[in-house]
């Protein structure tokens, strides 16, 4: 029996109620393979905790993180309690960096069943690898003459480590993928960054002459998007980029909601973090009717990770057949709850 020790943040909001809904599957699909065994720890830390305790985690947290397998953490922010840069900074954002999670894989396909907002609905099949360390996310800068004169500076950092890695990455899966890399860039108005990521790009493009590449400007790429996505393969993106774009692969899905992504420890030094792409959804918070499908097909990532690919494939099959027997919350169009769909993805899952 292969045993997998799962830390569980679920964080805010909707994020306590879709982690519980992909902790069920996750058990179903270990009943389903038979051989391996999920043993989750969960962790309080949210918002909630930073009013008790006045940090979002414990001195000790990420010490008490490295010794698991792995990460599975909802969402982080309620802004009514905490502003948004202090939450964030303090625990997903913590994570991310002090566990060296560099890589941010966020795939987004055309999905059976469901209701895009495309005009053209194509069939897409991407995957957006963020710059998930530096960039535009940076505490470098401050700001001075609080009042009328105020002047605040923020520094964005890209290391040619970092932007190489990225886009290693990127060209890495493409080869295992339809072997193109979009590179997302801004060089006709960031001056000094975007050239350099685009200079970057073009030395590490040659070390793969295999695959077939572009680099295209964000602006015009987040409208490719909505008139073509099927043009796209893999697409590398700074931090900031990357964010916006996903929010983007979620909602030309159908909704952000059932967005995945994976934060990746390439040094193997510490664990990986899974975690959607959706944040935790104030507005919908505490009906029971929040999309549970990004935190489940991030759950198949985290069994991908683990080298359960034919179990994750499984899960993956089955969301689909979920959503196209219309078994859907009302983000995707439908009337279910968020215990509806799990139960009918654990249903489902245990009669293959
Ligand atoms: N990774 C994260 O933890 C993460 C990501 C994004 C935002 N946030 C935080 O979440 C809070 C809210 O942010 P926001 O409103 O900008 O983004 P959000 O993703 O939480 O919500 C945007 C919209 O999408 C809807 N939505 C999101 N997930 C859904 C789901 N699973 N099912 C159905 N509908 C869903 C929401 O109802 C809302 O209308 C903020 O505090 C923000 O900082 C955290
Ligand atoms: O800005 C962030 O990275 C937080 C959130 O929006 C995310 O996409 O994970
Ligand atoms: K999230
Ligand atoms: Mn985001």
């Amino acid at each position: 029996m292969k045993k997998f020790e799962i830390a569980v943040i679920p964080g805010d909001g909707i994020g306590k109620e879709v982690v519980p809904a992909a902790l069920t599957v996750l058990n179903t699909a270990a009943e389903v393979h038979g051989g391996i065994r999920f043993d989750f720890t969960e962790f309080p830390w949210s918002c909630d905790y930073y009013l008790k305790h006045g940090q979002m985690m414990p001195d000790d947290g990420l010490q008490i993180l490295q010794g698991f397998d792995a990460i599975f953490l909802g969402a982080v922010g309620n802004p009514r309690l905490v502003p948004d840069h202090i939450s964030l900074w303090g625990l997903l954002i913590k994570i991310r960096r002090e566990f060296e999670q560099v890589i941010n894989i966020r795939p987004a396909k055309c999905f059976k069943g469901l209701c895009s907002p495309l005009v053209n609905p194509n069939d897409f099949d991407l995957i957006v690898v963020r710059e998930n360390s530096e960039g535009e996310y940076s505490e470098v800068g401050g700001r001075i003459h609080r009042g009328e004169d105020e002047l605040a500076i923020q520094n964005a950092v890209f290391t040619r480590k970092g932007t190489e890695r990225a886009m290693r990455y990127a060209f890495e899966l493409a080869q295992k993928r339809r072997g193109h890399v979009t590179s997302a860039t801004k060089s006709n108005g960031i001056f000094h960054s975007m050239p350099f990521w685009d200079e970057v790009f073009n030395e590490v493009k040659q070390d793969y002459p295999d695959v077939a590449t572009a680099s295209i400007h964000i602006d015009a790429l987040a409208a490719f998007f909505v008139t073509r996505p099927q043009m796209f393969d893999v697409i590398v993106a700074s931090n900031l980029f990357g964010d916006i774009l996903t929010d983007l692969g979620g909602a030309i899905m159908g909704s952000i909601g059932i967005a995945p992504a994976a934060n990746i420890n390439l040094n193997g030094k510490y664990p990986s973090m899974f975690e959607p792409v959706h944040g935790s959804a104030p507005d919908i918070y505490g009906k029971g009717i929040a999309n549970p499908i990004g935190q489940i097909w991030t759950a198949k990532m985290m069994l991908d990770h683990f080298g359960e690919e034919e179990l994750g494939n499984k899960i993956l099959k089955v969301i689909e057949e979920v959503t196209e027997a219309g078994v859907k919350t009302p983000d995707m169009g439908g009337s279910a709850s968020t215990r509806e769909v799990t139960g009918e993805i654990c249903r489902r899952l245990k009669a293959l």
